[in-house]
């Protein structure tokens, strides 16, 4: 599902690698926590796997495909393969929380009629169906991860990627957090969450990939470290 082999990364021509020499594969339906210390690249990681950043050498495959080597037409077909929930959520504030997670639809074609449909289905998911017409800036920080969710998986995208996303929050809006991603995890959608939350991970961890500036660890749960 996503294989990266000898993966390097550096920004700009004569900068330091921020990854170097990364390796390693993801099955279809894993859920994997990305670890590591602030700046070791995490958020990088995430994006080589989204098609955001460009692999400086090595290879990056997603769905069979190498996306390093996709050409800009293909690019369409990755967005809606990988559902991406930033740091910053990037929210629409001047319009309604449905309206949010219409757009994907509508740029990728829908009928407005079938775009709403699908959309309440997914704030149905993540509990903000009673929300639909606030404005998004009306949430918590809870509920904006919780609807930047909902658009992440309106397109049904077999993977989906988030980078911090219980940052800010408090436990409980966290462990909410951490069950909406599982319960689109049991339905098969292969899960990449990048946090600093240790206790998210000892909670929830199957397997962690642990960035740190120059090295990488690959750890599975149950397996000896
Ligand atoms: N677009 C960019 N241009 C130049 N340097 C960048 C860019 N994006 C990230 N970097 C640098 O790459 C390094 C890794 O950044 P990245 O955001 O991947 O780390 P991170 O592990 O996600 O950090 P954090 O936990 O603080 O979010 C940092 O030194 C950062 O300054």
């Amino acid at each position: 599902m996503i294989e990266l082999q000898h993966v390097f990364k550096s920004y700009g021509r004569n900068s330091r690698n921020i990854l170097a020499d990364i390796s390693l594969r993801i099955g279809a339906g894993e859920l994997v926590f990305i670890s590591g210390p602030s700046g070791a690249g995490k958020s990088t990681l995430l994006k080589l796997i989204a098609g955001l950043e460009h692999a400086s050498r090595g290879s990056v495959q997603v769905n069979g495909q190498r996306i390093d080597k996709l050409p800009a037409r293909a690019l369409p077909y990755l967005r809606r393969a990988v559902g991406i929930i930033l740091q910053d959520t990037h929210l629409l504030f001047d319009r309604s929380v449905l309206q949010n997670v219409i757009l994907p639809l509508i740029i990728a074609g829908q009928s407005p009629q079938s775009a709403a449909a699908r959309a309440r289905a997914a704030l149905g998911k993540v509990g903000l169906l009673d929300k639909e017409n606030f404005n998004p800036i009306e949430l918590s920080g809870g509920e904006q991860q919780r609807l930047a969710i909902a658009r992440a998986i309106v397109n049904r995208p077999a993977i989906l990627i988030a980078d911090e996303p219980t940052a800010n929050l408090d436990k409980d809006s966290a462990r909410l957090i951490m069950s909406v991603f599982r319960d689109f995890n049991q339905v098969g959608v292969t899960t990449l969450i990048a946090t600093h939350d240790e206790a998210l991970m000892a909670e929830n961890a199957t397997r962690i990939l642990r960035v740190e500036p120059g090295r990488f660890f690959d750890l599975r749960a149950g397996e000896p470290a």
